[in-house]
């Protein structure tokens, strides 16, 4: 049976229950529940805390599980990025009270503070930055320079609300990219099971970033028309019982949809319709 860790608390317990009740699995009704079998499909998940899901991995105690490619970094842990799961995205960055640092380089001899001090520290030594001290914080960093214990942060910002509410600016460079991850043990075989989990999610993650594209255009300008849209591998064409017309279906990028739709009509495509999907697999 597949052990998977699923994140119980955080930003990113809602979403990734959410993702895997998509893709078919059971999850669970209570929020204190912390083991859930699905006989059905053969998986169990753990329900763990999101900055110790990699710890268990690691450790080869469960076999795969979710969490933030940021605290998979962090954790140090005998763990790998499997698949990225689109959502829970950030960055990851230095930020100190407005116009105090305008560079990287700016942190040598101050004290940063952070809930990622690993990341952190090795991110500095790379750069041959050496602050005077790294401080551990569970969280609400950006508090931590008004309250006298750092000089500057390095905290996950997505709006940057919580940044600005605090009189602090970003600088420097992105230390990383961040998104829900599905995460494996750094070298153990395959564990049984984990091809289905992959192709599930991956029929997910699909279905949320395409949408299924309809089209009627005259069949003299099919090759325009599916040069605008040429889906995965190639577009359904079918013809019209007008005998001069073609109907057409390709997958297209969701956030480029209006886009495509816009190029569509001046190609002369009419009849353009577009229909979420509500699961793949390609
Ligand atoms: N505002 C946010 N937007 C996107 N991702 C976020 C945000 N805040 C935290 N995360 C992501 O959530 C993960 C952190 O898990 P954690 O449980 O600490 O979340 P949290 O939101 O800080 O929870 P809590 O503060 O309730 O403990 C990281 O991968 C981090 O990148
Ligand atoms: O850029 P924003 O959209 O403002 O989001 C970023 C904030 O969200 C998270 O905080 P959270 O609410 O989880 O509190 P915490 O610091 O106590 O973890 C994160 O630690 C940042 O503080
Ligand atoms: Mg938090």
């Amino acid at each position: 049976m597949l052990r998977i860790a699923v994140p119980n608390k955080g930003s990113l317990s809602t979403p990734a229950t959410e993702m895997l009740r998509e893709a078919g699995y059971r999850q669970r009704r209570d929020n204190r529940e912390l083991v859930l079998t699905d006989v059905d499909n053969d998986v169990e998940f753990f329900f763990l805390r999101p900055r110790d899901v990699a710890v268990y991995v690691g450790a080869g105690t469960v076999d795969v599980g979710i969490t933030g490619r940021d605290l998979l970094l962090d954790s140090g842990a005998e763990a790998v990025e499997h698949l990225p799961l689109g959502f829970a995205g950030s960055t990851f960055r230095f930020a100190a009270p407005a116009g105090s640092a305008t560079q990287v380089e700016d942190i040598a001899g101050k004290r940063v503070a952070s809930s990622y001090t690993t990341l952190v520290a090795g991110y500095l030594a790379r750069q041959g930055i050496e602050p005077s001290a790294i401080v551990h914080l569970d969280g609400a960093v950006e508090s931590s320079v008004r309250l006298g214990v750092a000089d500057v942060i390095a905290d996950v910002v997505e709006t940057g609300s919580t940044l600005r509410a605090a009189g602090m600016e970003v600088f420097g460079e992105p230390i990383l990219r961040s998104e829900a991850v599905m995460i494996r043990h750094a070298d153990q075989d395959e564990p049984v099971g984990l091809d289905v989990l992959t192709r599930r999610l991956q029929g997910v993650i699909t279905a949320r970033e395409y949408v299924l594209l309809d089209y009627d255009v005259p069949m003299e300008l099919v090759d325009a028309a599916v040069a605008v849209t040429p889906g995965f591998e190639s577009p359904t064409v079918s013809p019209l019982h007008n005998g001069h017309s073609a109907a057409v279906r390709s997958m297209v990028r969701r956030a480029d949809t209006n886009r495509v739709m816009d190029a569509l009509y001046e190609v002369g495509a009419r009849g353009i319709l577009v229909t979420s999907i509500l699961a793949s697999r390609l």
